[in-house]
């Protein structure tokens, strides 16, 4: 299907769902008036308006309008919601979930037989066309759903087919992984304002420091032990920085943190 022709409607309205919308629209794969997003408050929904969007406050109107319906309220709403649109349900649409935690057998129990069902998981820089992203498929989603999905988020960042038993682990790594990013650079710049910098200037400088270590990373292809000990000066600054953090079992710490939400993703999932 050309995508100028594709009716793309998202059930919730919030920050996931508005970055999609942004990637579709900014790499212009859908016309923002093919575009319908629902919602039950006008919270989220000016900043579709804004973007020439369509809204409704009726989750019914946006199955009844779309092809591609993305399901981007929170994981506990998801069940009631699935419950509420099931009836509107047909074969043509391609459903996809962006819930955390909610498998594809649920979706697949609680959507009619057959129904083309995909369970994606994003992550917070979709916003700026930055992001991470895993899907599976459900048995009646094939390769062309798989691909127009693919082709589509490509607009929003990093987007491949995983088997589904990679994506709690990518909502653990990468999902929730922004926000463990987040307070790494708030510790780098707290750091750097303890020594005597300017708060705004240490957070500016933190952030590229991120996006330049990130960066190579994706462009050289080598492993962050090599890039790490190529910073490293024989007795300099930073393997005496790199002590502490040791000390501080950092990479300990932070292996827990991905275990825990993955753990957790894995326990949001049980019916
Ligand atoms: N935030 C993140 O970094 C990530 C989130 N996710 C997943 O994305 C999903 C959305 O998260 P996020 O965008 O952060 O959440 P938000 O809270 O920003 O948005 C949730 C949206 O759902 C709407 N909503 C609530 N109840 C209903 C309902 N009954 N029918 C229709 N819409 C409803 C809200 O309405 P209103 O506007 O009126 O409040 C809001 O627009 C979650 O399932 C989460 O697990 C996945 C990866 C990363
Ligand atoms: O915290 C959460 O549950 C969601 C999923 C990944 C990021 N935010």
């Amino acid at each position: 299907m050309e995508a100028a022709e594709l009716r793309v409607g998202f059930v919730g309205a919030g920050r996931m769902a508005g970055g999609v919308a942004r990637g579709l629209l900014l790499a212009g794969k859908v016309p923002a008036g093919n575009i319908l997003a629902s919602a039950p408050s006008d919270r989220n929904l000016g900043a579709f308006r804004e973007s020439g969007c369509r809204t409704t406050h009726c989750n019914l109107e946006v199955l009844q309008d779309s092809t591609l319906v993305f399901l981007a309220t929170k994981p506990h709403v998801l069940p009631g919601v699935l419950q509420e649109i099931r009836p509107a349900v047909c074969p043509h649409h391609i459903i996809v979930s962006l819930a955390a935690g909610v498998t594809l057998q649920t979706l697949q129990r609680l959507l009619p037989a057959g129904t083309k069902v995909l369970r994606l998981m994003p992550n917070l820089p979709c916003v700026v066309q930055a992001g991470a992203m895993v899907f599976s498929r459900g048995d009646g989603a094939g390769e062309q759903e798989a691909a127009l999905l693919k082709s589509l988020l490509s607009s929003c960042g990093l987007c491949e087919e995983v088997p589904e038993s990679y994506i709690n682990i990518h909502t653990g790594l990468s999902g929730s992984g922004v926000a463990y990013v987040y307070l790494f650079a708030e510790a780098l710049a707290e750091g750097a304002v303890k020594m005597g910098m300017p708060g705004p200037l240490a957070s500016r400088i933190a952030a590229q420091t991120l996006l330049g270590a990130a960066k190579m990373m994706l462009e050289t292809g080598e492993h962050p032990a090599k890039l790490r000990g190529d910073v490293c000066t024989p007795g300099g600054t930073t393997i005496h920085a790199l002590h502490q953090l040791e000390k501080g079992a950092l990479r300990a710490t932070v292996m827990n943190a991905v275990e825990a939400a993955t753990n957790r993703a894995c326990d949001m999932g049980k019916d």
